[in-house]
């Protein structure tokens, strides 16, 4: 099959048959693999993408898929997280009516994660079930969104509220898309990277505290030993907990009060950006319940600093936060599931936080408090 791959890592979920990751550093074995994965000859494909990256990725992946003689369709929406919603998901249902796509037929997400959660789950539940396969281009959906199956919308600003699991054919990510993102779009994806150092592993963790430079440069070998190492983590957790019976319940980590501040300041601020607010919070609890130590607190928020993740909130109403995060759909039996580190690299699943807990680690990230030393 020509040059040999970049690198892959296969998934196995639970009953589904599983799925490889491809690393790659361009679009030129797409179609290839798409074949020999998904055994695409004969049948339609819908390309999902959106406003901004369609036009820099689209013509590409048309091209590779059309050397195939592969049948593609285009649905492409404004981009945003705004647009993560039942009424675009109506909009591509009818797309594929249209379009007469039946169930043997394949949606191909080509995007971030608001894409690749909206796509997903259109193909979820189009016809009771679709194959599709993810195309991240952020880094944020490169090392989370993109694996493990959780597809959904926001109903109503309330944070995929409505959603399924569905796993994707394939994940194929072009590393260098990486390079067209802006610096905000970046620094949302190391909120999730960092998250994976915290809740799962110290020596990664450090690893990313020392290749700062190299990362926040985008240089691609560093790159794609991050992206790797990251995409390990997910899979090892999603592995063992498909449908977060358990732990996966950890890789929520700065969503509970991250998820309340997005719906309150998207789209100003990205979900990476509100997540690794959120997991400042919660760091801020761990480590007024000694759990962290000082230094280990103010080194978490410190590195939010370095890889440009730190930027002062205005207007936040932590009564306002605590409301919306009692409305989490994540409310066990009446009590709010957080995530804390009992030390870093290692996470835990705790129902004991109270209203005043959460409301000082609210004030924490809300006062002038995130700018570092
Ligand atoms: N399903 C999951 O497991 C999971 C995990 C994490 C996050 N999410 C969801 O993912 C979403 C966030 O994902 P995101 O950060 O990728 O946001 P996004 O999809 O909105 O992308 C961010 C911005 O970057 C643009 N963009 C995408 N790729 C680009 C490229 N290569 N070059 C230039 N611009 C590009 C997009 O058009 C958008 O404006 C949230 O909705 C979040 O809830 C889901
Ligand atoms: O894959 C998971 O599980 C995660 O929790 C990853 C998160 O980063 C992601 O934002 C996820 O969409 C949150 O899930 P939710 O069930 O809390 O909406
Ligand atoms: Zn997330």
């Amino acid at each position: 099959m020509g040059k040999k791959f970049e690198s892959s890592l296969s998934v196995k979920t639970g009953d589904h048959q599983g799925y490889t990751i491809y690393f790659e550093q361009s679009f030129e074995h797409f179609a290839e693999i798409l074949e020999k994965d998904c055994k695409i000859s004969g049948r339609k494909v819908c390309i999902v993408s959106d406003s901004n990256v369609f036009p820099l990725y689209g013509s590409q992946i048309t091209a590779a898929l059309d050397s195939h003689c592969i049948t593609v369709s285009q649905f492409i929406f404004p981009a945003g997280e705004q647009n993560k919603t039942l009424d675009t998901v109506r909009n591509l249902y009818e797309h594929l009516i249209l379009n007469h796509f039946e169930r043997r037929d394949l949606i191909v997400a080509l995007g971030g994660g608001v894409v690749g959660d909206l796509a997903g789950y259109a193909a979820a539940t189009y016809l009771r079930g679709i194959d599709f396969v993810q195309v991240p281009t952020t880094l944020l959906s490169q090392v989370d969104s993109s694996i493990g199956g959780k597809t959904g919308v926001d109903f109503d600003s309330y944070k995929n509220m409505v959603g399924a699991f569905h796993q994707p054919s394939l994940v194929y990510m072009n590393l260098n898309t990486l390079m067209s993102l802006n610096e905000q779009q970046f620094a949302c994806g190391m909120g999730e990277i960092l998250k994976h150092g915290l809740i799962k592993n110290a020596a990664y963790y450090e690893w990313l505290i020392n290749h700062m430079t190299e990362i926040n440069d985008r240089e691609l070998p560093v790159l794609l030993k991050m992206v790797q190492e990251s995409c390990e983590i997910k899979k090892n957790v999603v592995e063992k907990d498909p449908t977060e019976k358990g732990e996966r319940a950890l890789l929520n980590f700065g969503h509970t009060i991250g998820h309340a501040i997005e719906k309150v300041k998207s789209p100003e601020l990205l979900h990476g950006q509100c997540v690794a607010l959120g997991y400042v919070a919660a760091a801020y609890i761990s480590f007024k319940r000694g759990l962290l130590s000082t230094e280990e607190f103010y080194e978490i928020r410190d590195m939010n600093v370095g890889f440009d993740l730190s930027f002062l909130i205005e207007g936040i109403d932590s009564q306002e936060i605590l409301r919306i995060t009692k409305s989490d759909k994540k409310m066990d039996a009446g009590k709010v599931k957080f995530i804390l580190l009992e030390k870093i690299g290692k996470a835990f699943i705790d129902h004991t936080v109270t209203d005043e807990e959460i409301l000082e680690a609210v004030e924490f990230i809300n006062a002038d408090n995130l700018e570092g030393e």
